[in-house]
C-alpha cells in the first residue's frame, strides 16, 4: 500500500506559504509580519529561542489559532479560516499526546476511526493502514503493546505514525526530540530524516537547539523577534550568517558592537580594522566564530591578524571540543573553541590577560545597530 499523493503545488513549487503573518496576544507581538515558504518534499528546521514564537507559528498553521493579519496558503489555497480537521496537516506534539488507555495500534487507528472528515469504518482497511503506518516507523511488531510498555523513542514514533496514517500534506513537529534523552535524540534524528525521505512528505520541525536544527534540516529558518531572520542550508547558515540575529542563534559566533571611526571599528575592545569601506559613525557589529579565534601572549600576535586583549575566566571540557571563556575589559564574554584532535590554544591561566587574534577574512561585518 502506498500513501496517496494529494499535492498540487503553487507555480513556484511551494507547498506552504505564509505572507505577512502577525499574531498578537494583548501587547505581546508573538509573530510580526512573518513571511515563510516551505517547498515540497523538504525537511525544514525552524530554529528560535524560547519565546520567539515557534509554537504560535505551528498552532496558526495547524488551525488551533488564527492570525490577526496576513495569509497562509497550502498548495495555493487559503488556510486561514479553515478548521484544523479540514487542513490536511499533521501535528506531532512535544509530549506526544498519546492515549495511555489505548494500545499502540489503537492510538494510530484513532485518527482514522474518529476524524470528522473521511472517517473509516471498514475494520480491514483501518487495520491495513494502521499496520502500514507502524511499518513506516519500524514498529510493525508493537501494535498490541500498551503505550506504557514501550520506550520514549518508540512513543515518539507512535505519535508520528498516528499523524502519518491520515496522509497529511505536511507534518508539523513541535520540539519532537525534547522529551528524549541525549542518546535517543541522536538516534531519532536519523530515523526522522529516514522516515521523511521514504514518504516524501514535507516536515516542519521547530526547535530551540541549533545542533538539532542544523542536523535535521535540508533547510533551516531562523525565527527571531517574530520574523524569519534567514533561510538557508545548514552549512551556509553556520558559516555565513546574514545578520546578527542569525549569528546569535547559532551559538558559535562572538559579536562585537561598535561604531565606524576613520575606517576602523571602535568597539568595547578598542579599534579593530575593517576590510570594507563603511561611512564614519555607522553602527556595526563584527562577528568572529568561536573556532576562528587564536590565543597567545600579547607580544606574540602573528602577522596579518587582528587582535584584542581579554582575560581568561574559565574553561569547559566537552569531550571532542573544549570551550574557553574570556572577559574583555568592559565585561563582554568571548568564547573560543579548541578541538581535541587539533589543539591550537596554549596552557591558559585564570585571571591572566591574553591576545585573542583572528584573520580579518574570517570576520563578518553587519551594518546596523545591535
Ligand atoms: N496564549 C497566550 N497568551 C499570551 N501570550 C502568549 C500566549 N501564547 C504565547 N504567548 C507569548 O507569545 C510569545 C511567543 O510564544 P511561543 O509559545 O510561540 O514561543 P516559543 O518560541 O514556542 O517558546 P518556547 O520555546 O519557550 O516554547 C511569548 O512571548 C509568549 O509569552
Amino acid at each position: 500500500m502506498v500513501f496517496a499523493c494529494k499535492k498540487r503545488l503553487t507555480e513556484e513549487g511551494q507547498l506552504l506559504e505564509l505572507n505577512g503573518v502577525t499574531r498578537l496576544y494583548g501587547d505581546v507581538v508573538a509573530l510580526d509580519g512573518l513571511d515563510l515558504s516551505v517547498p515540497d518534499d523538504t525537511y525544514l528546521s525552524l530554529l528560535g529561542a524560547s519565546g520567539a514564537g515557534k509554537t504560535t507559528l505551528l498552532r496558526l498553521i495547524a488551525g488551533f489559532e488564527e492570525p490577526n493579519r496576513g495569509e497562509l496558503l497550502l498548495n495555493g489555497e487559503r488556510l486561514d479560516g479553515k478548521p484544523p480537521h479540514l487542513r490536511d496537516i499533521g501535528f506531532v506534539f512535544q509530549n506526544f499526546a498519546l492515549f495511555s488507555h489505548l494500545s499502540v495500534a489503537e492510538n494510530v487507528a484513532f485518527g482514522l476511526r474518529y476524524r470528522e472528515v473521511g472517517r473509516l469504518e471498514n475494520e480491514a482497511e483501518i487495520r491495513e493502514r494502521t499496520q502500514h503506518a507502524l511499518e513506516l516507523v519500524g514498529l510493525e511488531d508493537f501494535g498490541h503493546r500498551g503505550v506504557g510498555e514501550i520506550s520514549g523513542g518508540q512513543r515518539q514514533r507512535v505519535a508520528l505514525a498516528r499523524t502519518l496514517v491520515t496522509e497529511p500534506q505536511i507534518v508539523l513537529l513541535d520540539e519532537p526530540l525534547g522529551a528524549l534523552d541525549a542518546n535517543l535524540r541522536a538516534r531519532m534524528c536519523d530515523e526522522l530524516r529516514a522516515i521523511r525521505e521514504r514518504l516524501k512528505v514535507s516536515f516542519l520541525h521547530v526547535t530551540g537547539s541549533e545542533t538539532e536544527a542544523l542536523t535535521m534540516g535540508d533547510t533551516v529558518a531562523v525565527l527571531a523577534e517574530g520574523r524569519i531572520a534567514q533561510v538557508d542550508n545548514s552549512r551556509s547558515l553556520f558559516t555565513q550568517p546574514k545578520n546578527p540575529a542569525s549569528a546569535r542563534h547559532l551559538n558559535a559566533w562572538n559579536l562585537l558592537s561598535g561604531v565606524v571611526e576613520n575606517g576602523a571599528l571602535r568597539t568595547s575592545v578598542g579599534l579593530l580594522p575593517i576590510g570594507e569601506k563603511v561611512a564614519d559613525d555607522t553602527p556595526v557589529q563584527l562577528a568572529v566564530r568561536f573556532d576562528d579565534i587564536g590565543v597567545c601572549a600579547p607580544s606574540d600576535v602573528p602577522a596579518g591578524h587582528d587582535h584584542f586583549e581579554a582575560t581568561y575566566v574559565t574553561g569547559e571540557f566537552n569531550g571532542p571540543t573544549a570551550l574557553s571563556f574570556f572577559r574583555t575589559p568592559d565585561g563582554e564574554l568571548i568564547q573560543v573553541v579548541d578541538h581535541l584532535s587539533d589543539p591550537r590554544l596554549p596552557q591558559l591561566e585564570e585571571g591572566k590577560s591574553y591576545a585573542l587574534f583572528f584573520s580579518p577574512d574570517s570576520a563578518v561585518l553587519f551594518k546596523g545597530a545591535a
